[in-house]
């Protein structure tokens, strides 16, 4: 178990705790959004497109931020379109474990990889709650993802807000089941979302998510893939300069509708981190 890390703590001091190890070159930090199912197909062309318009203030950014967004699966191919040349990356929601075969209405990772996808998100806390997703699911469709060669946003997170050792465990727990799923130097990334402060009114508190996300790094490096763990839970402007140097960038959901919050989010991201080490 980590110590709790103290709420003002500077990212040289998260660092120098050993989770992350010495900041001398490697990570990128990245931003990620889910659109859930919060819009038909013609907001998100029209949301895709203010998010394409970023790519100029993207490229100006003091410090390379990779972004991905998720539409729902029918807007895969107007992200395609619309995020062309923009490096901008997209990705899905969820995704089935089998490649190919009788599962009416799934979607295997080969066909996002056909689709132009890079990013997969698997695991998220709606899709335990209400699907029934297990962490053996979990780790079949993380599995699936990098097989197809494509990096799996892993949803981790405990369910209650029952204390910051509570809510290591659980989430590890989570996080290791998944990464079974992968094979050693996979590329992933750890959304951490505690479930509790998913469509809250603000994030989980600053000294809590820096301690299990510390945890996270740790479990990551200790089994050997190439990992970013990033927050996720009314995450928006103003969230990422009290956890930088805890984790690598957001997974941002409403608060990513105004795309003006996201262009601020990259900003702050690309302002607050110093280059992170790779993990293996
Ligand atoms: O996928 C995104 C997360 O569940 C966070 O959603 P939220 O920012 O709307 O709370």
């Amino acid at each position: 178990m980590n110590d709790v890390i103290p709420e003002n703590a500077t990212p040289a001091a998260v660092r120098s705790s050993g989770a992350l190890g010495p900041p001398e070159a490697g990570r990128r930090p990245v931003v990620g959004v889910s659109l859930k199912l919060y819009f038909g197909l013609a907001a998100t062309r029209k949301w895709l497109a203010d998010v394409a318009a970023l790519r100029d203030a993207l490229a100006e950014l003091p410090r390379p931020v990779d972004l991905f967004v998720l539409p729902a699966f029918p807007a895969l191919a107007d992200a395609r379109e619309l995020l062309a040349g923009t490096g901008i990356a997209y990705g899905a929601q969820d995704v089935h474990w089998a490649e190919t075969g009788a599962w009416t209405g799934e979607v295997s990772a080969g066909m996002l990889a056909e689709t132009g996808a890079r990013y997969v998100e698997v695991g998220h806390a709606e899709r335990r709650r209400h699907f029934g997703e297990t962490d053996a699911t979990v780790a079949a469709k993380a599995g699936a993802v990098t097989r197809a060669g494509l990096v799996p946003v892993i949803c981790a997170g405990e369910r209650h807000d029952a204390g910051t050792e509570r809510a290591v465990e659980e989430t590890l727990t989570q996080v290791r089941a998944a990464l079974g799923g992968t094979g050693p130097g996979s590329q992933v990334i750890i959304a951490y979302e505690p479930v509790w402060a998913i469509g809250a009114r603000e994030p989980a508190p600053a000294r809590h998510v820096r301690t299990v996300a510390t945890a996270i790094g740790t479990c990551l490096r200790d089994h050997g893939v190439r990992g970013r763990v990033i927050y996720g839970g009314t995450a928006g402007p103003g969230t990422f300069g009290r956890l930088a140097g805890s984790v690598d960038g957001l997974f941002l959901g409403r608060l990513a509708h105004d795309t003006g919050n996201l262009r601020r989010v990259l900003e702050e991201v690309a302002a607050a981190t110093a280059p992170l080490p790779l993990r293996s």
